[in-house]
């Protein structure tokens, strides 16, 4: 088995005298999609904060291909391949669809572009572009101001945004919530196409059982801060530990 790409060691973080997220130890691993899930309040976002540096731990630490980033800012972590989509807060709303794509892709080309001519330059720039407009189906769009897309295309200009980052690890926090029927099947296939890339590590946080049962390789729970449970999703799902503090409170498809 490969080396875990990512690794949550004893991971706490307490405010004032409440404890969000209490001692969880996790590895996930490339190729694998975790979806975590617990009731409200259980812990999840906080969780995702503290791997992605908007929070930093009280105790435990956070290891990135083995290396510990439990101190870094999140610019830093982002750098090193952690990936968050967050809720259309990275578009730039006032730019078209393509010229969002472009600066996400010379973010990540860095100074790299120097060496080429800026006739070439721009040429590789939409070239690498065009290939994430059609991923996620957004070529007709390329010259609408991203604050003009329906909110599903916002969505998926999103995850465009974050692919064009070639991130290792891909964190996505309720990625259909507020999003119509029609635009949900489009979200939820092109995460399913980053897990055929089976180098990824894709984490994601999920109320509705229809998302989880459609992506999910492994399930977590957290509940009350603390890891509850771990493993494939019809045995999570089923166990009744799982059943008592989770469907039990929230039920079926929530939110
Ligand atoms: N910055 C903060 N200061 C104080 N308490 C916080 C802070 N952030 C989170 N909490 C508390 O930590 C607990 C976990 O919150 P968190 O948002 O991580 O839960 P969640 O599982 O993501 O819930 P939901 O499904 O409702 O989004 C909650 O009791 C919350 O009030």
């Amino acid at each position: 088995m490969s080396q875990p790409s990512l690794v949550t060691e004893n991971l706490t973080i307490r405010f004032g005298g409440h404890v969000a997220v209490n001692a969880v130890s996790c590895a996930f691993n490339p190729g694998e999609l975790t979806v975590i899930v617990g009731p409200n309040g259980a812990g999840k976002t906080t969780y995702f904060n503290l791997i992605s540096g908007q929070l930093t731990a009280s105790e435990g630490r956070v290891l990135k291909g083995g290396e510990d980033i439990t101190r870094l800012a999140p610019s830093a972590r982002s750098h090193r391949g952690i990936g968050r989509a967050f809720q259309l807060t990275n578009l730039f709303p006032a730019l078209t669809v393509l010229e969002n794509i472009r600066l996400a892709v010379q973010a990540r080309s860095g100074h790299g572009w120097r060496f080429f001519s800026p006739a070439s330059r721009l040429g590789a720039l939409k070239q690498e572009a065009d290939q994430f407009l059609q991923a996620t189906k957004l070529s007709d769009k390329a010259h609408m101001a991203a604050a003009e897309l329906p909110h599903g295309d916002q969505r998926k200009l999103e995850v465009a945004l974050l692919m064009a980052m070639e991130p290792d690890i891909y964190m996505f926090d309720e990625p259909t919530a507020g999003m119509s029927l029609d635009h949900t099947p489009d979200v939820l296939n092109l995460i399913a196409t980053l897990k055929e890339d089976k180098t990824k590590t894709i984490l994601l946080v999920e109320h509705k059982m229809s998302v989880v049962r459609a992506l999910a390789d492994r399930i977590i729970v957290l509940h009350n801060g603390e890891l509850l449970a771990d493993g494939p999703p019809d045995e999570v799902m089923q166990s009744q530990i799982v059943r008592d503090v989770y469907l039990g409170s929230s039920g079926e498809d929530a939110a």
